[in-house]
């Protein structure tokens, strides 16, 4: 098949120097483009969509994995969509480089005319998204943050390529010092682990960073808040003060979370609950305290 240029005797997908080439980008770091040139990572991130395919070293083979329907975020060259095609029934790509957008409608013809891909040109924020049963992507790093937290509360199954140090402080258990307000939120949606730390070597232009890929597990969370804007304020603000017991980071960040009364927080609480610090508590705790301050702390103005 056309492109399929394959870097050992039995590679199946297109490689990833070929495509850079026959697209005619380098890769431009200003536009969060970072390429995965490393076989071996692009191999194995189909299978860790499915979790109990990547017990094993060897990647699983991707016809075997029936991802459904996936949203990449970020195509690029298409390295990943690639390997993505033969997992999946149906595969959507987002990528805002206009010239990339084109370079996928040309060199993916053939699975765009079997209904098999998508390209939607855009900006992964803002475009409208498809019902989807996995996210598969190797993320524009200048946006994962905000990418990553539209995606989570859809609450679909997720693998993504972050940063290494902001992928570890998302799966950060409490009581460690990664932990902080980006765990609880990820870990209010989704269980988060990382699955791989993938070197800056596996990709071209190389980062400065290392990077890690996460894999995040929807949850029904046996809890709930009473309002999602007001949880996000009390965690930035009890954050702001992790080192405090919550008894003093309730009372002194009033400002932020917009507690009207956050001393009737503190006296209707549980004392010793109170008496830990924001960095020891998990999700679920911080949930029912968000509620417990939402129903007798008068919010508002947050
Ligand atoms: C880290 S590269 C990954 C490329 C490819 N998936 C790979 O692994 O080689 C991120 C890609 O996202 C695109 N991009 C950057 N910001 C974006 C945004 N806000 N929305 C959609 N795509 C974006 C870049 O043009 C680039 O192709």
């Amino acid at each position: 098949m056309t492109g399929r240029t394959g870097t050992t005797d039995d590679r199946e997908f297109r490689d990833p120097d070929g495509l850079r080439r026959r697209a005619g980008v380098r890769g431009d770091p200003n536009k969060d483009q970072h390429f995965l040139v490393d076989d071996r990572v692009l191999d194995r991130l189909p299978g860790y969509a499915v979790p109990d395919s990547d017990d094993g070293d060897e990647p699983v083979d991707p016809a075997s994995l029936d991802l459904g329907h996936v949203l990449e975020i970020g195509a690029g060259t298409g390295a990943l969509t690639d390997r993505l095609l033969a997992a999946a029934d149906e595969v959507t790509v987002v990528e805002r480089d206009r010239k990339l957008a084109k370079f996928l409608r040309e060199e993916f013809a053939d699975a765009i005319e079997a209904g098999d891909l998508t390209v939607l040109e855009g900006d992964a924020l803002d475009v409208e998204l498809p019902e989807f049963d996995v996210s598969v992507s190797n993320l524009p790093y200048g946006a994962s943050s905000e990418i990553a937290f539209r995606l989570l509360p859809l609450g679909k199954p997720l693998v993504l390529m972050f940063q290494k140090e902001f992928a570890e402080r998302m799966a950060a258990d409490p009581g460690t010092d990664d932990y902080g307000r980006l765990s609880v939120t990820a870990g209010h949606y989704a269980d988060v682990e990382v699955v791989e730390i993938v070197p800056a070597e596996a990709f071209d232009p190389k980062p400065r960073v290392e990077s890690a890929v996460v894999r995040t597990t929807p949850r029904d969370p046996d809890y709930d808040v009473p309002d999602d804007a007001f949880f996000l304020e009390f965690l930035k603000a009890v954050f702001t003060q992790r080192r405090k017991t919550m008894r003093n980071a309730v009372r002194n960040t009033a400002h932020i979370s917009g507690l009207g009364d956050p001393d009737a927080v503190v006296e209707a609480a549980d004392e010793e609950l109170m008496s830990k610090r924001a960095g020891e508590l998990p999700p679920a705790t911080f949930a029912d305290l968000a509620s417990l301050a939402y129903e007798v702390g008068e919010p508002g103005g947050y």
